[in-house]
């Protein structure tokens, strides 16, 4: 019997089958595995299944995998062979922890039980037409249902009756109600008996989204599932929704990997959110899988968004995705805010703030207004440095400077995590003036804390919101009211339906205006024009404010216009020009090892290799094997290479032969290899 297990090699691995069962695809099994046990999946009868003697037999059956249709094993087939991932990797990360890891006794662990037992009563009760929802712990502003307008009509009219494989890109402006949208197709979709998958970017839009949901549609099942959920409750999420018990499901990326034997329709919100990629193990794009998911199972699709992926954006001009355009803001007298750039050479920034920048806060302030202070950066300084000898902390074991964070008294690498307590003096020369270079969200808090002494001023990011409950807490302090300025990192910039901004500063943009990244642009106008889409959404007169060096840029032009497409036409001709994506198609190959030198032998190795593979019917080409930006990341130095084609099958038939290679090449470095990579 071929069984897939979790290990890093492209195969299956073979058992003998003794059990009374018929074998099938999905069944979870116990098998011996060097002195241990692991779980795996029956994946079929192994072809040339001789009964030698140094097969060990499958240690135990867990279940008949009852929830892994065929349907499932397609789409985590098509996975494995579109990212060049091992089948078995994919699909046991596929599942909930509970699911695929033996507890310290080597036994499954009792939620599965519990998990499983909760699904079939729901199931069982699905029946009866009185089931009625608890009520969700998040309070929502107010729940009135809105009468749709035109357009939001029309796009709800073509979505809840569109059939079969059916894409559908619904670019509507920040704050044109394209939830509504969603909340109306749902609900027509649900009537049918279908199951629909609603995919947001972060972790931290599912509360409000969940609670929205659950209430408007209600007797229907919601869950939720991303991973930062308790494992019991993950697990019972999967359950109810493997099993047909949940009627929507609301998830991060990995919801697109689960199980869904009802689905009727796919939502992707936000879809152009880079968080959508995975950036490890198998790194996987969530959108992209979507929509294969969509077309192996003949449903439709839509993918909303504000500031619509050039990817996506391509694909609608060509027609392969139907537009649909919600052109203005929905509440009768919002409207988007006006644009204003401060340039930095004219107002020094004092502590990171201009005068016009710390005027209209004052402004907005006593006007009774929410701010937002966007700042892409979190702790206090990003540097700490000795102002006698020029020392600057960095971490150990990365080519990294330790970023500084004042309210926990440490000091942080943000690539490996590492921390270490802020040094009393400098370990150079033993002075005791230690500052901060540059700033963070911890320390613009602390200036707006100087600048409104009276104000609330609530930080949002990644280390306000760490613990259960806190950022749930903080949101319902923003959204309530509560909190009169609202500093934080990107997770504030999108998604948010906050009621009463009326003024967003957006700092240290200038950054990524002339990074060598070739999405920087694309991804700095999405987030600009997300953050400025927080502003004015219940009423006019909002203002945005932009500090930078570089007011000329062309990109301001766009964001001031509010015109994303005049953005994306111009963006679109400079990647054609430059064939660059969405009009080639990329993969890289990393390698990790202590040493550097190792990593660009391996890569060199590897390009001779593929070098044989390409010609006039494969044309790919492989660029020069280069070291990361950051080299070292926790004592390994990384170095990775590009390969390029303007024709896809071209790219992955070259992919299968390369890999085939490259797996039987010995030597200690790691490597993998990522398709369609969004960092370069
Ligand atoms: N037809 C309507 N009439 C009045 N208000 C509406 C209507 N449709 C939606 N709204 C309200 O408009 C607000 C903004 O809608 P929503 O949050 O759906 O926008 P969005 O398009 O998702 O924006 P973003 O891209 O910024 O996330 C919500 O408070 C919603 O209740
Ligand atoms: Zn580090």
């Amino acid at each position: 019997m071929n069984v897939l297990v979790a290990a890093p090699l492209p195969k299956a691995f073979t058992y003998q089958w003794h059990s009374e069962h018929m074998p099938r695809f999905g069944m979870r099994v116990i098998v011996p595995w060097g002195r241990q046990h692991r779980i795996g999946l029956v994946q079929g009868v192994a072809p040339d299944q001789q009964l030698a003697e140094n097969i060990k037999p499958v240690h135990s059956v867990l279940d008949q995998g009852e929830c892994l249709s065929a349907q499932w094993q397609a789409l985590i087939e098509f996975a494995a062979k579109y990212y060049h991932h091992p089948l078995g990797m994919i699909a046991l990360e596929a599942l909930p922890k509970a699911l695929r890891v033996l507890n310290a006794r080597g036994e499954e662990p009792v939620m599965v039980a519990k998990s499983r037992e909760h699904a079939m009563k729901l199931l069982a009760e699905r029946t009866d037409p009185d089931t009625s929802v608890k009520a969700n712990k998040t309070k929502i502003d107010k729940l009135e249902k809105p009468e749709l307008n035109a357009e939001q009509l029309d796009a709800v009219a073509q979505l809840a009756n569109a059939k079969g494989f059916n894409p559908f890109l619904l670019y509507g402006v920040t704050g044109s109600g394209k939830t509504e949208v969603y909340l109306h197709t749902v609900e027509e979709r649900l009537k049918r008996g279908e199951q629909v998958l609603v995919l947001l970017p972060e972790i931290n839009l599912t509360p409000a989204a969940q609670a929205l949901y659950k209430e408007r549609l209600a007797p229907h099942r919601v869950v939720v599932m991303h991973s930062n959920l308790a494992e019991l409750t993950r697990t019972k999420a999967w359950f109810e929704a493997a099993t047909g018990a949940a009627d929507v499901i609301i998830a991060t990326r990995l919801g697109v990997l689960t199980p869904l034997p009802r689905l009727g329709m796919i939502v992707v919100d936000e879809e152009h959110d880079p968080s959508y990629k995975q950036q490890d193990g198998m790194r996987y794009h969530a959108r992209d899988l979507a929509l294969m998911l969509a077309k192996q199972r003949e449903v439709p699709i839509v993918l909303g968004s504000a500031t619509p992926a050039l990817e996506s954006w391509l694909k609608a001009d060509l027609g392969a995705y139907k537009r649909l355009c919600l052109k203005n803001r929905a509440v009768l007298g919002a409207s988007l805010p006006k644009v204003e750039l401060i340039n930095t050479a004219n107002f020094p920034a004092k502590e990171g703030l201009s005068e016009p920048a710390m005027q209209a806060l004052v402004q907005n302030f006593e006007a009774g207004k929410q701010s937002i202070v966007f700042l892409n950066r979190r702790g206090y300084a990003p540097q700490m440095v000795c102002n006698a000898c020029g020392w600057v902390a960095n971490c150990d074991h990365c080519t990294a400077h330790m970023v500084w964070h004042k309210n926990e008294r440490m000091l942080r690498c943000h690539h490996c995590g590492a921390g270490q307590r802020v040094p009393t003096h400098c370990p150079t020369c033993g002075n005791q003036d230690l500052t901060g270079f540059g700033r963070g969200t911890q320390r613009i808090e602390e200036t707006l804390a100087g600048l409104l002494p009276t104000a609330n001023i609530l930080r949002i990011d990644a280390d306000s919101t760490r613990n259960k409950g806190q950022m749930e807490a903080l949101l319902q302090q923003a959204h309530s009211g509560e909190a009169d300025v609202l500093v934080g990192t990107q997770m504030i910039a999108k998604g948010h339906d906050f009621a009463n901004v009326a003024l967003v500063l957006a700092l240290n943009v200038d950054a990524s205006l002339y990074s060598h990244a070739y999405r920087a642009p694309e991804r700095l106008f999405a987030q600009l024009m997300q953050v400025a889409g927080r502003a004015g959404r219940r009423a006019g007169d909002a203002r945005m404010v932009v500090q930078t060096r570089y007011p000329q840029h062309p990109l301001f032009d766009a964001l001031k216009a509010h015109n994303y497409e005049s953005f994306a036409s111009h963006e679109m001709q400079a990647r054609k020009d430059a064939r660059m994506p969405p009009f080639s198609h990329q993969a890289t190959i990393r390698a990790d090892h202590k040493k550097l030198a190792n990593c660009l032998q391996f890569l060199s190795t590897a390009r001779e290799l593929g070098e044989p593979l390409v010609d006039a019917d494969s044309p790919v080409f492989m660029c020069d094997p280069v070291p990361l930006t950051v080299v070292r990341v926790g004592g390994i130095e990384r170095a990775q290479m590009l390969i390029e084609s303007e024709s896809r099958p071209a790219l992955h038939r070259f992919l299968t032969q390369w890999l085939a290679q490259l797996h039987e090449l010995p030597g200690s470095v790691r490597w993998f290899l990522e398709v369609d990579p969004v960092d370069l």
